[in-house]
């Protein structure tokens, strides 16, 4: 029987949660740091706000965001494997003990909050990986407040001929190999290949966003398409 998306995904990230953080330089050459502060810049984080961060995985843009809001504001990561629940805790723990930033187990596709609980909610290579990006992004839209934000950074699809050849080729052969070499996890870095392959490029993303609901979509490319970030504004009602 084939196992369903939710599942597998779940498999592979309970698996390579103890090499994620290394992999990840590897395989991006280290250029996801670069991505992720630029992506920070951006967003412009307030003092004392309210965030939530989906698919936070072993934590990293969750502990940015509570630098960020501080000891005024709070921050949730929910992840729905344990094993990178766990890593990201013990980050916490040994480098940045800060009391504003709590981690939860929860279901990206159904959030435990209310409607209207947060200033910021982001998702960071999360998207690309649950069963289905339109019920994340109208969930995403439920729970941030009105004037909130939305942003999601994301494995994209690079337009420019001959660079989006290498890229997949890249993605396809030499980064699973990178998985059996260093993590020893052909099959799961094999994932990564098919979810980005599958992923919308970053116009259909902003569609996307646009028809959950947000409004003055910002889209920003890095390394030549490699990833996008997807920055949506929910709209306050009117009376
Ligand atoms: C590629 S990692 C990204 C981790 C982190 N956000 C980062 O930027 O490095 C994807 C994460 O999404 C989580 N995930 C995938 N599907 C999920 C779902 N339906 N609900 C909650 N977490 C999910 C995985 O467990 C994994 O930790």
């Amino acid at each position: 029987m084939q196992q369903s998306k939710e599942a597998r995904v779940h498999h592979v990230f309970e698996k390579i949660s103890n090499n994620y953080d290394t992999m990840n330089s590897i395989i991006s050459f280290q250029r996801h740091k670069a991505w992720r502060k630029d992506v920070m810049n951006q967003m412009e984080v307030n003092r004392g706000a309210h965030a939530l961060d989906v698919c936070c995985g072993t934590g990293d843009w969750s502990i940015s965001l509570a630098k960020k809001v501080g000891q005024e504001g709070s921050v949730i990561g929910l992840d729905f494997s344990e094993n990178m629940l766990t890593v990201a805790r013990e980050k916490q723990k040994h480098t940045f003990p800060m009391k504003q930033l709590s981690f939860v187990h929860g279901n990206a596709m159904d959030l435990p909050f209310e409607d209207n609980s947060f200033d910021y909610v982001t998702i960071g290579f999360g998207l690309r990986n649950v069963p289905d990006y339109m019920t994340v992004l109208k969930e995403m839209y439920r729970v941030v407040k009105p004037h909130g934000k939305v942003v999601c950074l994301e494995t994209s699809q690079p337009t420019m001929f001959g660079f989006r050849q290498a890229y997949y080729f890249y993605f396809r052969f030499i980064m699973p190999f990178f998985g059996r070499l260093f993590a020893r996890s052909y099959k799961e870095y094999a994932w990564l290949h098919e979810s980005a392959k599958g992923f919308p490029g970053k116009k259909q993303l902003k569609q996307m966003f646009e028809h959950a609901g947000f409004s003055h979509v910002q889209v920003k490319s890095y390394t030549g398409g490699v990833a996008a970030m997807h920055m949506g504004y929910k709209q306050a009602t009117k009376q």
